[in-house]
This record gives C-alpha cells, structure tokens and sequence, in this order.
C-alpha cells in the first residue's frame, strides 16, 4: 500500500537552534581541523620546536630570578650602608652582583639560541606553507582561477603566509614566555607579600578594560588601514603591470590623481591610527602609573612598619613590571592570533580544496591517431551556469583533417578548444579521442598530444631557449633548432647577438607580435602534436607577419589534426571543413566545405556576416 510521507512541522525556534548548533558543529570542525593541519605543518621539525619551548622557559625562568637577586643586592646595599664602616660591607656586595652577572649573562645566551632557533622554524614552516599552497592552487580547475583574482591569490601567497609566520614565531617566542613570566611572578608577588598583591589587583580591572576596549578599537582601525593600503597597492600594480595601456592612452596624470587618492586615504586612516596609538599609550602609561604608585604608597608604608624590606620592595616592583609587560603582549598576542587564525584558515580552505579534473591519473594511448568527436554536448562555465553556452553541440573531426570554426563572437568556438583540453568537463554529452571518452584520459598526457596556439601567446620572461623548450623541457639543442625552423623563426632568432639565450621580457615585451607568435608555434610544435588547435593564431598580426607566420603554421598543419577557431578567410581556405557557428539554441548553423558554402547563397551570406574581415570573400 502507497504511504504518503508524513511531513513534520518543526517550529521557527527549535529551527534556529539546529541551525545554531550546527554552525558551532562547523566552526569546532573547522578549529579542529585547523590544528590538525598547523600540526602536520610543524611535525617535520619537532625536535626543534622542543628545543625553542626549552630556551624560552629557561630565559623565562632566568627573568624571573632577576628582580629576586636584585632585591638581593638592594637589601646588601641598604644593610652595608647603615654600618658604612664595617669591612666586609663591599666584599658583601660581590656574591649577589657576580650572581647577577651569571642570569644576565645566561639570560643573553638563552635569547640568542632562542631567537636563530625560532627564526629556522618560522621560515621551514612558512616554506613548507608556500609549497603546499602553491602546489594546491596550480593544480586547480580552470573555473578556480575565473574565479579568483590572480592578485588575490598571489596575495594569499605572500601577505596571508607572512602574516601566519610572524604570528606563529610571536607565539612561540612572546607567548610561551608571557605565560612563565605571568604565572612565575604572580607566585613571586604573592610570596613578598599577599596583601600588597591583592591591593594591586584591585586596580587590575581599569586597565583590564581600557587594553580591552580600546584595543579592539585600534585593532579594527588597523584592518580598515589594512584594507585601504591593499586597495592602494591594487591600484599601482595594475598601473605598473598595463603600463602600454596607460601610455597608449596618456592616462598617466589620470592614474596619478587616481593613486594620490588612494594614498590620501591610506594617509588618513593612519593618521587617524597613529592619533588614537598616542592617546592608547598615554592612557596606559597614565594608568600603569597610578598602579606603580599605589604599590609604592602601599608598599612604602609596609617598609615603614617594618613589615617589608626596601630590597623586597624593590624585588616587588620588578616583578609588577615583569607581569604588567608579559599581561599586555598576551594581550596583544590574542589579537594577533585571531587574524593569523583566519588567515591560516584561508590557506588551508585552498590546499583542501580539491579539483574537479585532476592534473593526472587516467587512461593514456599507446598510439594517438587523432580523431576527435564531439556528440551531444551540453556546456555553461562554472562561473556562469545560468548562461548555456553550448546546446548539444556534435562535430566529428576526422583524423588529419583540418576543421574551421568561425562564427559571431561569443557563440562558444574557444570554448570547445577548452573541452577538447579537459579545462573544463561538459555537463552532458560525451568527447572522444580515437573513439575513446576524454573523461576517462589522464589529463596531463592529454594536453601533451594537443598543441594550442592563440591570438595572443604568452612567453615567460627568461630566453628564447627556454620559451621553446616549455612543451618538452627535456628536447636537446637540435630538437629546439628544428622545431624554430618550421615555425620560421629560426632567421630572426640567430640575428639577435644573444641568439637562443636571448632574454624575451615579461610577457615576451622584447619581442615583435610575430616573432613572439613564431616562438609559440616552435614551442607548440616541440611536442609533436597530434592535434593543433589555433585560435585565431594570426588575427593580431599585421598583414607582412600574418604571411610568415600562416607559412609556419601551413607547414605543421600537415598531416595533424587541426581545429581552427577563426575569423580570417586565409586560414578558413585551408579547412577540409567549415562550421559556422551561432549562438545557443543551435550553436551550428551551417557546416560544409568552402565551396559548398560558397554555392549555397544562404550560406555564403551566413558565412559572410559571421566573418569579420567579410571583405576578403
Ligand atoms: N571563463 C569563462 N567564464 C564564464 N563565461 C565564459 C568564460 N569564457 C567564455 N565565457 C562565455 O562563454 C561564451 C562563449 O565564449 P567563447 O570564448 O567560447 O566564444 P568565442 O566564440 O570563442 O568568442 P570570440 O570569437 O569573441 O573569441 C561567451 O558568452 C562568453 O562570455
């Protein structure tokens, strides 16, 4: 018999309460999970971390000693005074002060084997945090860096890993001996003197309150400047980095006015930080003061009555100070391990994040023939899944023939390069290499049978040499010559003095736009492709480099694969096969040899408004 399902009725607040417990469930998972990773980071050196807690409790213990044997000292002073006559009153002097001597020095020791200790730890763990983060961002999907902003992740880089590393050396550094100082000298101050200690705790609660509250309010002021200084940096790097832009466009005064505004505001807010640093030291100096005075007023007429000692009023004060200063860096520590926690947290979140196409792991063919088939596609970016891009989109590209892709601008042509290199996973439909699912492929080898160039390539700013060599590191110095002869750069490469060694500027800058095409294509060609995608390889050239490098690339044409994505006629000519494309629904509109299309008078129209350079037909 058919049920129907009984539907419960939970009231509004028992729902808050779930959802309230689940989002502590979450954020004690989180905290939880966040040790577990700082402490797979710090495992490799935990001999060293041991030998850090060490120094920093014995400096911290050798502090504490301090004002003991100070008040020591004090007591010897005042003692040999009132019998200034007595002989053995110097002679007295020396046990303490040589004891003195021996903490201060140990004292020094400690710190420095404490401080190059720490500064090992900070930087191996830091390193190990940018290896790990870097690893894990280059091995994310490409919808990842849609979106991310590359400033952002460079950022995460480096501000987010600096941040955690300066505030886990405090930690181990400041706050492990914070912690000795506090607690050795509230048992230090207890034992001079109970009374004493519980007056000066009674004044406690003022400066609690203003380290508190104040300090909260400086620190929320430090973020807003933080923010502010990113933006300002953000505004110049873009400057810096599109500078052609800028020239092209005599926007320099724009961009200056654009930055003073920036700092102008950077200014401000820290002016306004400083303002408020100088009124939060005032007052705690202010504060700190009355406290040391009624010790002193307390303490003065204790050593009146003869209930206390000069030297053990002295020892006293040494010890308030001792815990005033380990009280406020604690302070100031909380702080700073709440921000170094959200940034660590936000470090770990990207190393744990797991791409939807790994980089290898798959299938791989003994021999690749190159037969590429699209069937049934169904595609929108992980960005954009509103927007489809492709809606059942077929083609078949059989092996060794070259098809053409042209078409209005946005109706998805660069996007089926993209499939066809597993950038990104269609949401239906199947891709097949020589009849076999790309989704079962090892993507890394996959990429390795493909070679893509683009309108507009990117070299990395080191030589000639090494730009071609990035398709196959390991080609020798006759692999690379060839590959530049059939991409028609060999001439120009060996008239610069420098030849192969030749430095190309970030972006390849030192190079012409056909020169830096040429290099692409040499690099592409070095793996020895099966398949070549072009897109639009030759459309930024002017008409003298289009020849030259339309000779290169009709050269590795042959005997590939080619899908070409294009706007061109030059290169549609060459095509076994032309598909014009339009938007969703019903990406094709036309498919068919140049001449067919040609012969067909709707088509050819078809064909001639979706060209740019419709002139050339
Ligand atoms: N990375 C991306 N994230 C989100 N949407 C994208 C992305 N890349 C492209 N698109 C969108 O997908 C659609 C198809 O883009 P695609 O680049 O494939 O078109 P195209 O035919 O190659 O265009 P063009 O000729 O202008 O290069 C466009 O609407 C575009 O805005």
């Amino acid at each position: 018999m058919h049920q129907e399902p009984i539907a419960i009725k939970i009231p509004s607040a028992t729902r808050k309460q779930i959802t309230l417990a689940k989002q502590q469930r979450e954020s004690e998972q989180r905290e939880i999970s966040l040790i577990r990773d700082i402490w797979s980071l710090i495992k490799p050196d935990f001999l060293l971390m041991c030998c850090i807690v060490l120094t920093a409790i014995a400096a911290a213990f050798i502090q504490l000693q301090t004002p003991i044997i100070t008040g020591e000292l004090i007591n010897v002073i005042s003692s040999g005074s009132s019998a200034l006559l007595a002989s053995a009153g110097i002679s007295q002097l020396n046990r303490p002060a040589m004891k003195l001597f021996g903490l201060l020095s140990a004292q020094g020791v400690l710190t420095f084997a404490h401080i190059s200790l720490v500064s090992i730890f900070g930087e191996n763990v830091a390193k190990r945090l940018r290896a790990q983060l870097f690893a894990a961002m280059v091995r994310q999907d490409m919808a990842f860096f849609d979106s991310n902003r590359s400033g952002e992740l460079v950022g995460r880089l480096t501000t987010d890993v600096a941040d955690f590393k300066h505030t886990f050396k405090q930690l181990v550094t400041q706050g492990l001996k914070s912690v000795t100082q506090t607690v050795g000298s509230a048992i230090h101050l207890f034992r001079i003197s109970t009374p004493l200690t519980l007056t000066m705790l009674g004044t406690m609660p003022i400066l609690y309150v203003l380290l508190n509250v104040y300090g909260a309010y400086l620190r929320k002021l430090s973020r807003v400047g933080k923010n502010i200084d990113g933006q300002a940096s953000g505004v110049a790097g873009e400057v810096i980095s599109n500078m052609r832009t800028v020239r092209a466009f005599a926007a320099e005064e724009k961009e200056m006015n654009h930055y003073g505004q920036a700092c102008d505001k950077l200014a401000a807010t820290s002016r306004k930080l400083g303002f408020h640093i100088g009124m939060f030291q005032g007052m705690t100096n202010v504060s700190i003061g009355c406290m040391v005075l009624t010790v002193l007023y307390y303490g003065g007429s204790l050593v009146v009555r003869n209930e206390l000692t000069g030297g053990e009023l002295m020892s006293y004060m040494l010890s308030t100070q001792t815990a005033q200063q380990s009280l406020v860096s604690l302070g100031v520590l909380f702080g700073q391990t709440i921000k170094a926690a959200a940034s660590a947290t936000r470090v770990f979140e990207f190393i744990h994040l797991e791409p939807a196409v790994s980089i290898n792991g798959g299938n791989t063919l003994s021999n690749v023939w190159g037969d590429v088939q699209f069937q049934d596609i169904e595609f929108s970016y992980p960005s954009r899944p509103d927007h489809q891009v492709l809606n059942s989109f077929n083609l078949h590209v059989p092996q060794g023939t070259t098809v053409a892709l042209c078409g209005s601008s946005g109706s998805g042509k660069s996007t089926i390069a993209s499939l066809l290199e597993r950038f990104y996973e269609p949401a239906s439909g199947t891709v097949f290499l020589d009849g076999n699912d790309l989704s079962e492929m090892d993507p890394s080898w996959l990429r390795q049978q493909i070679g893509f160039i683009n309108q507009e390539p990117v070299l990395f700013a080191t030589s000639i040499l090494e730009n071609i060599r990035y398709g196959k590191p390991d080609a020798t110095m006759e692999q690379v010559q060839q590959a530049a002869r059939q991409a028609n750069a060999e001439t120009f490469i060996e008239s610069f003095p420098e030849g192969y060694d030749t430095i190309v500027g970030e972006r390849g800058a030192a190079l012409s736009g056909g020169q830096k095409q040429r290099i692409a294509i040499a690099r592409a060609i070095l793996k020895d492709p099966k398949i070549l995608i072009l897109d639009e390889a030759t459309s930024a050239l002017d008409s003298e480099s289009e020849k030259i490098v339309q000779d290169a690339l009709d050269k590795v044409m042959k005997n590939r694969t080619v899908l070409v994505i294009a706007h061109r006629l030059s290169t549609i000519r060459a095509a076994d096969m032309i598909v014009v494309m339009g938007r969703v629904p019903g990406n094709i509109i036309e498919r068919g040899t140049h001449d067919e299309l040609m012969a067909k008078r709707g088509a050819y129209f078809k064909l001639h408004n979706q060209l740019e350079t419709a002139e050339q037909l």
